[in-house]
Formats: C-alpha cells, sequence, structure tokens
C-alpha cells in the first residue's frame, strides 16, 4: 500500500517540488488550497502533474475545515507549506500573516491530537526567525525575529515543540533558509532581478531595474533540494528540528552582478536602487549551519549562489523564448 500525504499549500513552488518527488516516491499525493476550484495550480501544471493528485479546499484559519480534509484523507504524513509566505507583504497585511501562519499551525495540531489516525506533521518554519546572524544559525541559536511574518513562523515553530512534548505527537520543523526556482512568484528578488534582466537583454534596454537594500546578505539554496530535506525530516526516527540551509551566505549585490554576467550586460548600468523598497527593519546577513541535516539526514545542498543564479537565468531565457513567435 503506498503512503498517503497531504501537502497543505500545494500550490506554491514547494508544494510543487515536493509533489514532484514524493510521487516518483510513489505516495498517493492530496494537495490543499484556500480553494481548490478557482485555483489554476500554475506550478503544479508547469512541471506536468497537475493530474496526478487529488485536491481538497481548506482554510488552515477555520478548524472545522482543517478536522474534515485530515479526516476524509487519513494522512500518513502532512506537510505544512501554507499560509502568507511573503516577508514584504507582512509588513502592511500582519494579522492575516499571524493567522495563517500561527494560528493555523495551531489549528492542525490541535486535530492531530483529537484523530485516530495518527499522522507525521511536517512544519514549514523560516531563517527569518533568527534575525541577524553573525555567525551561522544552528538549532540552538536563538531566535529575534526582525518582521512580523518572523513572528508569527516563531509562534508556529515553538507551537509545534510544545505539542510534540506535551502530546507525544511526530511533529518536527524545518528552519528553511532561503530556496529559489523558476516557480517563485515575481513578489520574491530573485525572481524579480531574472525577468528583468532576460527582458532587458532581448531588447528592452530603456527597462530600469528598480531594487530596495542590495548591500543584504543571504543563504541561497535550491527549491527541488529543500523539498528533499522536508521528506528526510519526516523519515527520521525521532521527531526534531532542523535547519536546512547551504552554509554559504552571498549578498543581493553580488546575486544581482552574477545574472547579469549570465545575459552578458552590466548590473551597474541598468539598477536603480530605491529607498522606497526598503523594509521597515531588514536582516543584513543571514546564513545558517546545515551539520546536523547533513549528520543526521545525509542531507547536503549541492548548489549555491552562482550555480542558482546561472539555472534561473537559463529557466528564463528558454521560457521566454518558448512563448514568443520564431
Ligand atoms: C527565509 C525566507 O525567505 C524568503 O523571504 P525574503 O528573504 O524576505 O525574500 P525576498 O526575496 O522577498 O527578499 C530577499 C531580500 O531582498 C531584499 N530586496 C531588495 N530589493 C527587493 C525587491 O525589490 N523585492 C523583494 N522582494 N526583496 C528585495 C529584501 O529586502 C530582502 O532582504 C521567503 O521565502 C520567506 O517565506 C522566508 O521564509
Amino acid at each position: 500500500m503506498s503512503k498517503v500525504a497531504l501537502i497543505l499549500g500545494v500550490g506554491g513552488q514547494d508544494g510543487a517540488y515536493l509533489t514532484k518527488l514524493l510521487l516518483a516516491k510513489g505516495y498517493e499525493i492530496h494537495g490543499t488550497s484556500r480553494d481548490d476550484q478557482v485555483r489554476a495550480f500554475d506550478s503544479l501544471q508547469s512541471l506536468g502533474i497537475r493530474d496526478q493528485i487529488r485536491t481538497h479546499s481548506l482554510s488552515l484559519n477555520d478548524f472545522r475545515s482543517v478536522f474534515r480534509v485530515l479526516r476524509k484523507v487519513r494522512p500518513d504524513e502532512i506537510y505544512n507549506l501554507a499560509g502568507q509566505s511573503s516577508v514584504g507583504l507582512s509588513f502592511d497585511q500582519p494579522v492575516e500573516t499571524f493567522e495563517s501562519i500561527a494560528v493555523g499551525t495551531l489549528n492542525i495540531l490541535e486535530c492531530l491530537k483529537m484523530l485516530e489516525h495518527p499522522a507525521k506533521l511536517f512544519n514549514a518554519g523560516s531563517s527569518e526567525c533568527f534575525g541577524n546572524t553573525p555567525e551561522p544559525a544552528n538549532e540552538s541559536t536563538p531566535f529575534h525575529p526582525r518582521s512580523p511574518y518572523a513572528a508569527a513562523k516563531a509562534a508556529s515553530f515553538w507551537t509545534v515543540a510544545n505539542y510534540r512534548e506535551a502530546y507525544n505527537l511526530h511533529a518536527c520543523s524545518g528552519i528553511l533558509f532561503n530556496h529559489e526556482s523558476p516557480l517563485r512568484p515575481q513578489r520574491f528578488v530573485t525572481r524579480k532581478i531574472v525577468s528583468t534582466a532576460v527582458r532587458i537583454a532581448n531588447g528592452q534596454q530603456r527597462e530600469r531595474l528598480r531594487l530596495g537594500n542590495i548591500s543584504i546578505h543571504r543563504d541561497w539554496g535550491w527549491a527541488p533540494e529543500y523539498v528533499d530535506a522536508m521528506w528526510r525530516v519526516l523519515q527520521h526516527e525521532t521527531p526534531e528540528d532542523f535547519v536546512i540551509a547551504t552554509g554559504h551566505s552571498a549578498s543581493l549585490k553580488e546575486f544581482v552582478a552574477e545574472v547579469f554576467r549570465a545575459v552578458g550586460l552590466d548590473w551597474s548600468k541598468h539598477v536603480d536602487v530605491d529607498s522606497g523598497l526598503f523594509r521597515p527593519s531588514e536582516i543584513d546577513r543571514s546564513v545558517g549551519n546545515p551539520d546536523k541535516a547533513r549528520t543526521l539526514l545525509n542531507w547536503k545542498a549541492s548548489m549555491t549562489m552562482p550555480d542558482i543564479a546561472t539555472a534561473l537565468v537559463s529557466s528564463e531565457l528558454a521560457r521566454v523564448s518558448a512563448v514568443q513567435p520564431a
């Protein structure tokens, strides 16, 4: 009998790559979105796997809807990838962010307590919880959230840990550092940079790339590798939390330079820094220490920033040439 996985927030970048990975492992996949009749599931479509899963409508803030889907699907493994995922947007929509992430996670945990069918839970945590990391952060580094998103992720992390200890649930968080792919929406900086650079290289010479703070440093990884880490977290015998990172940090300016180099342009001639795009509070430097995942899960990121920039540019060039008439 194949294992059953329930992916909450299946329509996003991570949901699509995780679906692909678990299908290849023989899982039966159920995925949720707020309204599965309305959502186009473009990411699943672009990977050619939309028809291979069953979808359900589920709002994490509505306890009854979570309970109904969990009771119906009876999953062996649940992956919580739902909730508002943009740090920038969380400054404008703090309540929606907090409710979808913190209350949403609490609703899943409460349902797990009540259900007779035992299921393992993976919760998508975030490196945002650490705030600035002068030294690479590991699983015992204290949290210092610097955005409403980070505060909500910290609340969900500690709720998962508490329910694991109090009720003996197999529930874990992966503390995920930034992870990118061609499925990232434009709202995130890597996709914004790559698609603008490709448009400029393809002839839109007058277009300018407007960015906020480009001196920040991030530990950028490759999303398809991070969903493999999520799966490994749940296969580990004991429920534990893991930092998922590359261990390397690069500045946004270096990322921009790498992308423009890949399309044959000098970035400094095409980029404007706009202080209106700066966040009210920012993480200047973010880097993780993935030693625990390497040792206990046998997981290691193989792609770091330069490989990621090049891969994103190749994918965008291919996408654009596929939609342009010959
Ligand atoms: C780990 C964490 O990773 C992601 O959150 P994020 O790091 O905020 O991602 P981002 O791509 O929005 O920003 C990256 C950096 O780039 C700076 N930046 C400059 N100029 C622009 C700009 O124009 N747009 C954006 N979006 N950012 C800009 C911005 O200020 C920030 O310092 C999510 O997956 C999140 O879910 C998550 O958990």
